[in-house]
């Protein structure tokens, strides 16, 4: 059972989110970018432990960001706390897939808190403002054992 937009709004504002109408979505709540960046040397996966790379923030050129072919990371806007007892998930917006640009996401666990990051890969140029709605956050009923308490818990608040 997913909850419905206005419960995923709820969460969020507990969070500290400033939401507007137009981010409360029917089954979840819209997030926009904040911020966009290259990666710019090799992240690690290692057997035990891990290592973001190095990675350079954009600059918007006049209004938006005008994104060529590729692969980038995008942080969203707005704080997320996941609520005990549910799992999120975060989806593109489908105005991104029809311009041929995805976001790859994973899963977001029960009891992380913070700005969370996203691959965004632009398969087409495409034209996104600062501030854009790009993903939407929706929130389904799990079981769980323990909440998130990994390296990325309080990110970039
Ligand atoms: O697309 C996503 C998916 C998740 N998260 C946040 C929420 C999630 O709870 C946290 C950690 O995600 P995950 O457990 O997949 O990361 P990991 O690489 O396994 O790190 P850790 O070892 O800390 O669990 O990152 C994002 O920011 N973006």
């Amino acid at each position: 059972m997913f909850d419905s937009g206005a419960a995923v709004a709820a969460a969020l504002e507990a969070a500290g989110a400033d939401l507007d109408d137009a981010q409360r979505q029917p089954n979840g709540v819209d997030l926009t970018v904040d911020a966009v960046f290259q990666q710019t040397e090799p992240g690690r996966l290692g057997r035990d432990g891990k290592r973001v790379g190095q990675r350079q923030e954009l600059e918007p050129r006049g209004d938006c960001y005008r994104l060529e072919r590729g692969s980038y990371v995008v942080r969203y806007g707005e704080p997320v706390r996941i609520p005990e007892e549910r799992i999120g998930f975060v989806l593109p917006r489908s105005t991104l897939l029809r311009n041929a640009c995805t976001l790859d996401t994973a899963v977001w666990d029960a009891g992380y808190e913070g700005v969370g990051e996203g691959r965004l890969d632009v398969g087409h140029p495409i034209e996104i403002e600062p501030g854009a709605r790009i993903a939407q956050l929706v929130l389904a009923e799990a079981d769980h054992e323990g909440t998130y308490d990994g390296a990325y818990q309080e990110e970039n608040l």
